[in-house]
């Protein structure tokens, strides 16, 4: 025990490195799923852009989002969080679908 830890006061400086330690490797784990999952889409975006497919599919978006809800229940996670962050990645997604198919497009100047 340190000099300011004792049974009163515990100290809570090893529980916090041992789950910040947790912390840092979930956010690994998800920063490279998230780089797959664009890399994926990327590949969707070429594809709709060289079939002239919109970048937007309401129809998918409806389906994932009622399987991500029962995901979101069952694992515990926060639904509204969850649509949240469905939104925002989709809402990237749509974009870099968007600059992929200006880049294909045939104004575009290259
Ligand atoms: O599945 C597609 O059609 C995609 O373009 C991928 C994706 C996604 O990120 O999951 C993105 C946009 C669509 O509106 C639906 C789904």
């Amino acid at each position: 025990m340190t000099s300011k830890q004792n049974s009163t006061h515990p100290d809570p400086t090893g529980q916090l490195t041992t789950l910040r330690e947790r912390i840092d490797n979930i956010d690994a784990a998800l920063i490279y799923m998230l780089a797959e999952r664009f890399r994926c889409t990327n590949d969707v975006g070429k594809l709709k852009a060289a079939f002239q497919l919109p970048a937007c599919d309401p129809t998918r978006e409806k389906e994932q989002l009622t399987r991500l809800h029962a995901l979101a229940k069952d694992s515990g996670l926060d639904v509204t969080f969850t649509e949240k962050f469905f939104a925002f990645l989709v809402g990237h997604v749509i974009a870099n679908h968007e600059a992929i198919a200006a880049e294909h497009s045939p104004e575009s100047d290259s």
